[in-house]
């Protein structure tokens, strides 16, 4: 049974066990190197525990944005993660430190960067076929974990998704659970931070948020490692928005070339508009794309547009380093409405339901970092 005590009614964990230490965070670790990445609220650098020698990502976040208190919702990230502690693709946390005006993260180091840098790597270092299938069962094992403790993450993205390494190609760590939410016992969530491209179509409708918009999300991050390209990308944010809410997605040879029919079905029972009729993780990892991977899967290289050869054989990845410049972070949306969170795969009514609401003032801010 969920403890309601420890939720608000958007959903955010206000509890946490971890002791939050007000001691100086560098009398205890040294920075080393540039900034791992950077998000809206955040950086993120190296460091490493003076007591252990151990390397460590240190996320510092703000507690204050835009004039308001935001501390609760980084204790939301925190209990997030308390919760996925037992799963290994979630990225683990060590240790938290609190300032007078930031809270420090100390996180598992994921070396290999983001995996978004593969994604739209040219050809020799993008992923495989074969790559990819072995990262979705991964990135379906953390999710299907977090979804079975009633937490969604909703903002599944290649830029959330990092790598131990990339060089050798590592295993996969879910990251940033700044918008994750509880979805048992709570009313509403009534502010949520999406990233278009790749929101859910229920999301754009005031319908309510569930595990499936995470499978949702799912479906469009591997379109992006097997092609290289962003389905429902437009030209401006209105044509993405419009993409999306009629799912309008190029499954053409094209962009497929190389790509096996099992995996275009496996992305096709995703990107369904009904959240009710998309398959769950546990549903995904049963999928025959990801326990069939010999007899029907390409082994060259995803992005087939770019592909020189489909039997070429797989090169290692390039190695991305984590010390280099940080990549621009994607533009946001802030998006107000009222939203029902549904603790199975979207079951329940809509909070408020309507047309897509282009007209209307969906979207109250854009931040573009
Ligand atoms: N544990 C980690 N190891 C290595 N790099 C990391 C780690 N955590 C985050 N990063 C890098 O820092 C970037 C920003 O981190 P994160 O997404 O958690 O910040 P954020 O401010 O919450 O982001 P957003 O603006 O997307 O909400 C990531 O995309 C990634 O490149």
């Amino acid at each position: 049974m969920p403890d309601c005590t420890m939720m608000n009614k958007n959903g955010m964990v206000s509890k946490i066990q971890t002791r939050i230490r007000t001691d100086h965070f560098k009398s205890n670790y040294d920075l080393v190197g540039k900034e791992l990445g950077r998000g809206k609220f955040a950086v993120v650098k190296k460091c490493v525990e003076k007591v252990t020698g151990k390397e460590h990502a240190a996320k510092f976040l703000r507690k204050r944005r835009k004039g308001e208190d935001c501390r609760m919702d980084i204790i939301n990230e925190i209990a997030v993660l308390e919760s996925a502690k037992a799963n290994p693709f979630v990225v683990s946390l060590h240790e938290v430190y609190e300032t007078a005006t930031e809270i420090i993260l100390v996180l598992e180091c994921a070396a290999g960067g983001e995996i978004f840098n593969q994604c739209v790597a040219d050809s020799d270092d993008a992923f495989t076929e074969k790559d990819v299938i072995r990262l979705a069962r991964q990135i379906l094992a953390g999710v299907a974990w977090l979804h079975h403790k009633n937490v969604v993450h909703l903002d599944l993205k290649p830029q959330n998704i990092l790598l131990t390494s990339s060089h050798p190609l590592g295993d996969i760590r879910i990251v940033d659970f700044g918008l994750s939410r509880r979805t048992d016992n709570v009313k509403e969530v009534r502010e949520i931070l999406g990233t278009p491209e790749y929101v859910a179509p229920e999301i754009l409708n005031y319908e309510p948020l569930s595990t499936a918009t995470d499978m949702w999300s799912i479906g469009v991050l591997t379109y992006v490692m097997l092609t290289g390209e962003s389905p429902f990308l437009g030209d401006n944010k209105q044509e993405t928005f419009l993409n999306v809410s009629q799912v309008n997605v190029d499954y053409s040879q094209e962009v497929f070339q190389g790509v096996s029919s099992l995996a275009i079905d496996f992305i096709k029972s995703l990107l369904v508009k009904n959240p009710r009729h998309r398959a769950t993780a546990e549903d995904c990892l049963k999928h025959p794309w990801l326990n069939n991977s010999h007899s029907h899967t390409h082994t060259g290289h995803a992005h087939p547009r770019l592909l020189p050869s489909m039997d070429e054989p797989e090169t290692s990845q390039s190695e991305s380093d984590p010390e280099s410049e940080s990549p621009a972070p994607s533009p946001e949306l802030v998006i107000v409405a009222s939203y029902t969170l549904c603790p199975g795969q979207g079951e329940m009514k809509a909070g408020r339901g309507g047309a897509f609401p282009f007209e209307e003032p969906l979207i109250q801010q854009e931040v573009i970092c």
